[in-house]
């Protein structure tokens, strides 16, 4: 079968720039992708990148798509580099729903009421402004939320994150809460082991500490999994299929935050996590609506066993997008 291919890059702002200890980021750049089948049948599909997380940078990504022909087959989508995975997983999701293989509701369904909150994390802003994003988030719906760590002086974050603990506990609620840590790989071994006592000490809230220490300390991260209670999920570690597998290969048991977007080819993940029961957190890339559909409908693909709320409450840090699939 041959398809029509055409793709737009866009760009969209951060409300504010979002900083983690890799720095700050702007303005996220990606591409928009449209696949026209034989019969007419159309797919849209997103390439969202993000370079220096592990995937391939924005240019790469353009690059390829500059020099791919007017015309493709399921052979070009289904032989992509793995150095490309973000259009891995653009590609072969607008070919997944040009084909139907898997039936898309449309972009704006997905249930945004309070009630659906619960099932997503909200993302709280770096350093003191948690403390109200946590009360505004709160508000919205959110029961779990992700601060960023490794950005103040341990002190001060250490001060933050037991008024927050505070908060919630003090919070009346209806359902479970929950508060993830992620430092973004930038801590030493001693502040990984700082952070693991206190968070012990909070009585079960912190649901664990998300990539403590760089990518080339997966031995230490292990030995920091056996030796706290808090549980440490790994996520710049396994941005890509192929790190998920390896990883795999080396022990791991833990947490994967799986980040679709990025990770490759979507079928192949799939697999991946049916196959192996892996203990996945979904996660977003502050992609668009395209983007977070597909990574959505691939989430609920797969068998979890130990299903955990979904890292996609970012939609309050992005500048509204326009309806990208009317944009044609
Ligand atoms: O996972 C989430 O809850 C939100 C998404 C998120 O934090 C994130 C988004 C883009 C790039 C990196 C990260 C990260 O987890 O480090
Ligand atoms: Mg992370």
């Amino acid at each position: 079968m041959n398809y029509q291919f055409k793709f737009r890059p866009y760009q969209r702002k951060f409300k504010r720039p979002l900083q983690t200890s890799h720095g700050t980021w702007e303005i996220r750049e990606g591409i928009i992708l449209r696949l026209t089948a034989d019969n007419g049948k159309m797919g849209f599909g997103e390439i969202a990148p993000i370079g220096w997380f592990g995937s391939e940078t924005f240019l790469e990504a353009l690059d390829y798509c500059q020099n791919l022909p007017d015309v493709i087959s399921d052979r070009t989508i289904f032989s992509i580099p793995p150095n490309l995975p973000a259009c891995q997983f653009g590609l072969e999701s607008a070919w997944e729903s040009a084909t139907l293989k898997t039936q898309f509701k449309s972009a704006f369904s997905e249930d945004k009421t309070p009630a659906s909150k619960s099932n997503y994390s909200g993302l709280l802003p770096g350093g003191e402004g948690a403390l109200l994003g946590r009360q505004i988030l709160w508000m919205q719906g959110y029961r779990t939320f992700k601060w960023k760590i490794g950005i103040l002086p341990f002190q001060r974050e250490v001060r933050i994150l037991q008024e927050l603990v505070l908060a919630l506990q003090q919070a009346i609620y209806d359902q479970p809460v929950g508060l993830r840590l992620d430092a973004n790989g930038g801590l030493s071994v001693a502040e990984a082991e700082a952070w693991l006592q206190i968070c012990d000490q909070l009585g079960g809230v912190i649901e664990y500490l998300e990539q403590p220490l760089p990518v080339t300390e997966l031995q230490a991260m292990v030995e920091l999994e056996n030796r706290f209670s808090t549980a440490i999920a790994l996520d710049e570690s396994v941005a890509t299929l192929a790190q998920m597998q390896s990883v795999y290969r080396q022990g791991w048991r833990g947490i994967y935050v799986i980040k679709p977007c990025i990770a490759g080819s979507p079928s192949e993940l799939r697999q991946f996590c049916n196959l192996n029961q892996i203990d996945a957190v979904f996660s977003s890339v502050f992609e668009t609506e395209i983007g977070r559909k597909a990574a959505l409908n691939l989430a609920a693909d797969i068998k979890n066993y130990n299903p955990r709320v979904l890292g996609f409450g970012v939609d309050h840090l992005l500048e509204s997008e326009k309806a990208l699939e009317l944009l044609w």
